[in-house]
């Protein structure tokens, strides 16, 4: 059994808005072991979202706590939980947010933007990337003349631009028609083949069925707790 990669320990989200108070999260208990492959499933609105962000960092929980690698990421400083991000995870969103007026090269250099290492170490990894997920004759290209599929492929590029343990993907494949769906998921098995840890908020039941590790989420709760 792999060691513990991912942890959360009474996970509460209570977003407030002036006069509404939504319980996304109320109290969520998982582990997740490194390498494996997770699929968060759910109906819409029950807190999927919420949960992949709390365990990413990008947002703070209201009670509860993370743990990365062993690292209580909710007692981190702003500063220090934004190094331990860009240094173990990695972010796939639904709706690509390439910048625009870049090449696709260029959108996963600029992920690099913090790195030490020099430009041309930079442009090296950010080539071998755009080859892993097939664009290399497509490094020049910007985000408007890629297909939805071929974005999408690039963010997974950039998102692994810092080699992070941990991918984290939020309905990845849900802008995108069947064929470039499956174009993205043999890619992403080819990535999780490499040792990565991938949690994947699907509603995709094709791809849940492949998952190793599948969490419900069901009123803010995994369905077995
Ligand atoms: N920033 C926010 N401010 C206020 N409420 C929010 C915010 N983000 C999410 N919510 C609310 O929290 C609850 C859980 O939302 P979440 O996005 O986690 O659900 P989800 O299961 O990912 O949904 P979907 O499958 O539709 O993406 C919903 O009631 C939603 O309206």
């Amino acid at each position: 059994m792999n060691k513990t990669i991912v942890k959360t320990e009474n996970l509460v989200k209570i977003y407030s808005n002036s006069k509404v108070k939504t319980h996304a999260l109320k109290g969520v208990n998982l582990e997740i072991p490194e390498g494996s492959f997770s699929c968060i499933i759910g109906p819409s609105g029950h807190g999927k979202s919420t949960l992949l962000h709390l365990i990413g960092g990008l947002d703070k929980p209201t009670d509860g706590s993370v743990f990365i690698d062993g690292i209580n990421i909710t007692e981190l400083s702003n500063s220090k939980l934004a190094e331990l991000r860009a240094q173990k995870i990695g972010f796939v969103f639904q709706f690509f947010n390439l910048l625009q007026n870049l090449t696709a090269l260029e959108n996963i250099e600029v992920a690099m933007m913090f790195k030490k290492a020099s430009q041309k170490v930079q442009r090296a990894k950010a080539e071998e990337l755009l080859a892993l997920v097939g664009l290399s004759e497509k490094a020049n290209a910007k985000p408007s003349e890629l297909s939805g599929g071929q974005q999408q492929r690039v963010s997974i590029a950039r998102a692994l631009a810092n080699d992070p343990d941990i991918l984290l993907m939020d309905e990845p494949t849900g802008n995108l028609d069947s064929e470039s769906e499956e174009e993205v998921l043999n890619h992403i098995f080819k990535i999780h083949k490499t040792g990565k840890t991938i949690v994947i908020v699907t509603h995709n039941n094709e791809l849940a069925k492949k998952a190793e590790i599948l969490f419900e989420v069901r009123n803010g709760k995994l369905s077995n707790q």
